[in-house]
């Protein structure tokens, strides 16, 4: 995009952003904020934010941009690069696949009726389970401060922190994760312990952000990995090229075909209602809005994207 094409955008964003927010936010009733987590059955239904942010860190918000929470899913692309970045390719892929499965989220159908039964892919609970294992450090705290210090660098947001009561909230409750988790140790796919392994898996779910930072970190992926406004590289190209691929392919979970139809971005979605994508080369978008469809995407932030990519023909296809 050329400089004229980024001031015409960034006109038309900053003169239509916040109506189209509004018209997005009547999708917040066709959905559900998710209750399996218990602390998460507390978000507010029918809200909407959204951040849009340039490759200078001029930002475009609009709705409920002020809300907080936790990252949860969208944790798991970093985690992915960061176990990339500890142990590389080859390692990180004997753990997990390639393949999106077609299956929910949280499935454990593909790990016994496939061989050999490692997870398909790193986006799903049990591969990122499998690449919790994987992050370098000696203790789960080790573990969890070098993840906390990676999001924090990408975020460039020194606060970013751990919300314990949803930690606690997940830990307590996570029967489907922790049945994933022993599947996995017995097919030898984990090397520490399984409550080891699920307490760094829970504490990254648990970080808590707003749309700025989730614009922020996505910034970096949108760049290749080089933080464009500290111009500075945070990730080896090569490892943000396998994250954005597992975002087109698997970010959305089993609605990632229909997302890459509707709005063509790489993308990655959290139960919190929760949207992390971005336009590569150009900007980084984080939204929030957490009434869920069925599938575990937020119903409203799926519609204000997929208005945003037809306005702005962002698809890549
Ligand atoms: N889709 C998600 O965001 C799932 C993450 C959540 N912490 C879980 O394990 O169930």
């Amino acid at each position: 995009m050329n400089l004229d094409e980024h001031t015409t955008t960034w006109k038309q964003l900053n003169d239509h952003l916040s109506e189209w927010v509004r018209a997005s936010k009547v999708h917040t009733e066709d959905g559900h904020v998710a209750s399996y987590i218990p602390e998460l059955a507390n978000a507010p239904a029918d809200i909407l934010g959204i951040c849009i942010m340039d490759a200078e860190g001029n930002t475009v918000a609009a709705g409920d941009t002020d809300y907080h929470f936790t990252l949860q899913s969208i944790s798991k692309v970093f985690t992915l690069i960061l176990a990339l970045m500890d142990n590389g390719e080859e390692m990180v892929f004997s753990k997990v696949g390639m393949e999106p499965t077609g299956d929910d989220f949280n499935s454990m159908l593909k790990l016994e009726l496939v061989e050999p039964g490692i997870p398909f892919n790193p986006l799903i609970n049990a591969g990122a389970i499998a690449i919790s294992s994987l992050i370098a450090g000696n203790t789960p705290d080790e573990q969890t401060q070098r993840i906390l210090q990676f999001f924090r660098e990408l975020a460039d947001n020194p606060a970013l922190d751990i919300n314990q009561d949803v930690f606690k909230s997940e830990s307590d409750t996570a029967h489907r994760n922790r049945s994933l988790a022993y599947f996995l140790k017995h097919n030898g796919v984990l090397d520490r312990e399984v409550d080891d392994v699920l307490q760094v898996y829970f504490n990254h779910c648990s970080i808590q952000v707003n749309c700025t930072d989730l614009a922020r970190m996505a910034l970096v992926l949108a760049h290749n990995g080089v933080d464009p406004i500290r111009n500075q590289r945070l990730i080896p190209r090569r490892f943000v090229q396998i994250a954005k691929t597992f975002m087109f392919t698997c970010g959305m979970y089993n609605a990632s075909g229909e997302f890459a139809m509707n709005v063509g971005l790489p993308a990655k979605s959290g139960v919190s209602g929760s949207i992390l994508t971005m336009v590569p080369g150009r900007y980084g978008i984080g939204l929030v809005s957490p009434a869920l469809n069925r599938k575990g995407n937020s119903t409203a932030g799926v519609h204000l994207l997929g208005k945003l990519s037809q306005e702005f023909d962002w698809s890549l296809f």
